[in-house]
């Protein structure tokens, strides 16, 4: 330290006189008093100074002591201040790490829920496309399925032409040979009757017919009334379909088939009778009646499996596509029935179209030769002129010529399904059908395309009897004017449960199922 604390100043007098011994008043005697007091004071000083040092040292250790509880404190307080930084410091680092750490939780969790993401996006893309191949393989299984069935159909048509031809010529050669035979007859007795050739009686044939008609000893099938014994009473489809009895009576010459159509026919009332229907021993409809007024949309819906389609297929003969399949019951048309054996299946067809739940035009044709493709069917002959108008005409009621008339020798198949479903109809008008049945012909399309559908039918309803499955109760309640519910319980033929007025139906139904069914209690 540089100077000496003031506090110990009075350990050393200014100014200290000198001790004289009591009585002292000489000077020789008094030079050794004085020598002796000079020692003493000497003495006195020697132990003042001594003790002043004392004191001195004593106030140096303790001005050491102090410095250095002073440098400790100091010192401490530096080491405090050096904790304290560090802690300080130490606090900022883990502050630091804290936040930086959380940064780096945040960049994983940040990569890790892109991560998550993308791969969400991966696994959608791979199930989208799983979706999509899925839908392909669907489309492509009804596709093939309608073009089976179109094919099948085609087949039949053309089989059923081709032994109409054969019967015609037969039965041509046949009036040939006995008129031959009368020539001869007269000619070896003028007086004799000629042959009886058998007539018609129905009424229905024209001057072209060909009216001979002998059916083999017992080759009418049985139309039995239905009965629960099918072995005894259903008609065997496949005797039907090949006899050449059958399409031998009535047959018309193509010349009246050649006559160009208009669009649809003369307005006609549908009425199945007593409809028994099985494929195998499956009994699936029991004695169902039913009558489709002309000129109006009848709704058939039930639950799946109760036999709608099936009766359906049966009011324009489809049924017997199927090889086990078979009926009894009676289906007429305007009061004909179709199954009578001297009606044509290809009439049947014609008059009775049907759509079906897929879209099914030829994939391959062009728009307009899907719409004419019913007139090579049929074997109708048109010329240039009169299928460009029919074309136009079929497409326009079907709802679709504003949308195709551009593009008419694009591919069916390239239209949406919307559109197809149309062409659809327009190919069923072109033959000029008197009623239509559709199949839940919206069941495969968007909402958009159903209205359009919807519209179409509705539009189509003042030209053409309409039959339509569906399964959409509000479907029912937006185009048609009578409803059938049909139902199948407990393993039990279908039946119908209740007819009558859409509305009616729908509001009030008499019937407790009918009340559950259209208010979705079951179904
Ligand atoms: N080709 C067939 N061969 C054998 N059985 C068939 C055939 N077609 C339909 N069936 C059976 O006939 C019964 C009625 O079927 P159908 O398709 O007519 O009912 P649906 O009411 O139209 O059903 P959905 O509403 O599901 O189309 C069902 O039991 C069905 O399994």
């Amino acid at each position: 330290m540089a100077s000496t604390p003031s506090k110990f100043l009075g350990l050393f007098p200014r100014s200290a006189a000198p001790e004289r011994a009591p009585g002292d008043t000489t000077s020789d005697g008094g030079a050794d008093d004085a020598a002796l007091a000079r020692d003493a004071r000497a003495e006195s000083a020697r132990e003042r100074a001594a003790q002043t040092a004392e004191h001195a040292r004593a106030a140096q250790a303790a001005a050491e002591r102090l410095r250095a509880e002073a440098d400790a404190e100091e010192q401490a307080a530096r080491d405090a201040a050096l904790v304290a930084e560090e802690a300080k410091r130490l606090e900022a680092e883990r502050a630091a790490d804290a936040v930086h750490a959380a940064q780096e939780a945040a960049r994983t969790a940040a990569e890790a829920a892109a991560e998550a993401s993308r791969q969400a996006a991966v696994a959608e893309a791979a199930s989208a496309a799983e979706a999509a191949a899925l839908r392909e393989r669907i489309r492509a299984a009804a596709d093939a399925e309608a073009a089976a069935a179109a094919a099948a159909e085609a087949a039949h048509l053309a089989a059923a032409e081709a032994e109409a031809e054969a019967a015609r010529e037969a039965e041509a050669a046949r009036q040939a040979e006995a008129a031959r035979e009368a020539e001869a007859v007269a000619g070896e007795d003028a007086a004799t009757p000629g042959p009886v050739i058998e007539s018609d009686t129905s009424g229905s044939v024209g001057p072209d017919d060909i009216t001979v008609f002998v059916p083999p000893i017992g080759a009418e099938p049985s139309r039995a009334e239905p009965s629960r014994d099918p072995g005894q009473t259903r008609t065997a489809f496949l005797g039907l379909a090949t006899a050449g009895w059958m399409r031998g009576h009535g047959e018309r010459g193509a010349r009246d088939a050649a006559t160009i159509p208009t669009v649809v026919g003369p307005l006609a009332t549908l009425e199945g009778r007593n409809i028994t229907a099985w494929f195998g021993d499956h009994q699936v409809l029991d004695r169902v009646s039913l009558t489709m007024h002309a000129g109006i949309i009848t709704s058939l819906i039930g639950p799946s499996g109760c036999g709608k389609s099936t009766f359906l297929r049966i009011l324009n003969r489809m049924h017997e596509l199927v090889p086990s399949a078979s009926l009894a019951g009676e289906v007429l048309l305007d009061g004909v029935d179709i199954y009578d054996p001297t009606r044509k299946l290809v009439d049947a067809r014609k008059e009775i179209g049907m759509v079906f739940q897929k879209p099914n035009p030829f994939p391959a044709q062009s728009i307009y030769d899907n719409v004419i493709a019913g007139l090579k069917l049929t074997g109708t002959h048109a010329t240039r002129d009169e299928k460009d108008e029919l074309v136009e005409s079929c497409l326009t009621k079907a709802g679709l010529w504003k949308e195709v008339k551009d593009r008419l020798r694009a591919p069916g198949a390239g239209l949406s399904g919307g559109q197809q479903q149309r062409l659809c109809i327009a190919r069923s008008l072109a033959v000029r059908p008197r009623v239509l049945l559709m199949d839940e012909p919206c069941s495969a399309l968007d909402p958009t395309s159903t209205r359009v559908i919807e519209e179409t039918m509705l539009e189509l309803a003042h030209e053409v009897t309409i039959v339509i499955v569906t399964h959409n109760m509000q479907q029912a309640q937006r185009v048609s004017q009578q409803c059938a519910f049909f139902l199948a319980s407990q393993g039990t033929p279908g039946a119908i449960v209740e007819h009558g007025d859409t509305d009616a139906m729908f509001s009030d139904p008499i019937d407790p199922r009918t009340y559950d069914y259209v208010n979705g209690v079951f179904g």
